[in-house]
């Protein structure tokens, strides 16, 4: 099936509770591109594995609608089912079986040529060929989470959900799991939705992040559009170091200019908060005093601060 956005969501809602009073997913509206990794995040009890289930038809919404691959994710559950992987699997694993059993009994669901093939070399690119025929019950947290992405790719699905994909994976892992996901999305063009908690994950590898709490959409962008929405709220933070003036007069001399908010001195260091961009009034007014600037930066927000700023912590 053709279509344009891999996942549109429309108002989508869901509650729970015999008087519907728990408002899990409130009206969510976003789409997610071909192609990009898309990253969903929130703090606990946000919405987002609600909103997951949602995608891939375990849970039924109360208001709304969604697509996914064009398809509805209610009334065309089973058509996204088969282009579509899912991390974690939601029926779980078959811990009595190895690796490479599980892997035949989920390719089995799909019209897949030379399976056999396909299942060692999706292991093989998980780091878990010396144990395809290990059980999957004795497979650490690690491995099981890796074995679950092998598992999500059986059947070259064109749109994946990945749910907390690192958790409780040790670093060389992660880092194995993350570049995975890239390549999947710059070689294959395969669409990603990932959760997590991790913000320097997300600031790695996703394209466009979509912010939620208590079931609505605060913020969605790239990060650098996020920050550029705290910033407008926030303002900016500049970092100097000046020398031939004192320091002191400097930060007198800048707080009469408008837009400058307040500035403030820590060892040796002249921050100052302005409205807006306004490097080159800051930097004239200090040559003018006859300052001389050795550092000048715009103090970086990461993911992890322009979150908690729009989540309002
Ligand atoms: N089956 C359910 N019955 C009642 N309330 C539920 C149910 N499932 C989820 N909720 C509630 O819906 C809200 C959203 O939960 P959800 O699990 O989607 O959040 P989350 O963002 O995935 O959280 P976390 O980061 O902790 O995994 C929470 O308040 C949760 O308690």
């Amino acid at each position: 099936m053709e279509y344009e956005y891999p996942i549109i969501v429309n108002e989508l809602t869901k509650k729970f509770g015999k008087q519907n009073e728990i408002v899990a997913v409130n009206s969510l509206s976003f789409k997610v591109n071909k192609g990009e990794i898309f990253g969903f995040i929130g703090p606990n009890g946000a919405g987002k594995t609600t909103t997951m289930k949602m995608l891939i038809g375990l849970l039924e919404p109360t208001g709304g609608e969604g697509h996914v691959a064009g398809f509805d994710i209610v009334k065309e559950i089973i058509n996204i089912r088969q282009i579509t992987g899912v991390l974690p699997e939601p029926a779980g694993y078959y811990d009595d079986l190895t690796a490479r059993q599980n892997l035949r009994f989920y390719a089995s669901f799909y019209d897949i040529p030379d399976k056999e093939d396909k299942i060692e070399k999706l292991l093989e690119l998980l780091g878990l060929s010396d144990a395809i025929d290990q059980k999957l019950g004795g497979f650490s947290t690690g491995m099981r989470k890796r074995f679950g992405l092998a598992q999500a790719l059986i059947n070259d699905p064109e749109i994946i959900f990945l749910d907390e994909p690192t958790s409780g994976i040790d670093p060389k892992g992660a880092q194995m799991m993350r570049d995975l996901i890239k390549k999947l999305s710059r070689e294959n063009d395969v669409t990603i939705f990932l959760s997590s908690h991790s913000m320097s994950e997300v600031e790695e590898i996703c394209n466009r992040i979509a912010v939620i709490e208590k079931g609505k959409l605060l913020a969605v962008g790239t990060v650098e559009e996020l920050q550029d929405m705290v910033r407008e709220k926030e303002g900016v933070q500049y970092i100097l170091e000046i020398s031939d003036i004192l320091l002191q007069d400097a930060a007198d001399k800048l707080n009469e200019i408008d837009g400058v908010h307040e500035t403030c001195i820590s060892d040796d260091v002249l921050y100052v908060h302005t409205n807006t961009h306004m490097r080159t009034e800051i930097a004239k007014s200090i040559k003018l005093m006859g300052g001389t600037v050795s550092r000048f930066e715009e103090d970086r927000m990461d993911l992890q601060k322009v979150f908690l700023k729009l989540i309002g912590s």
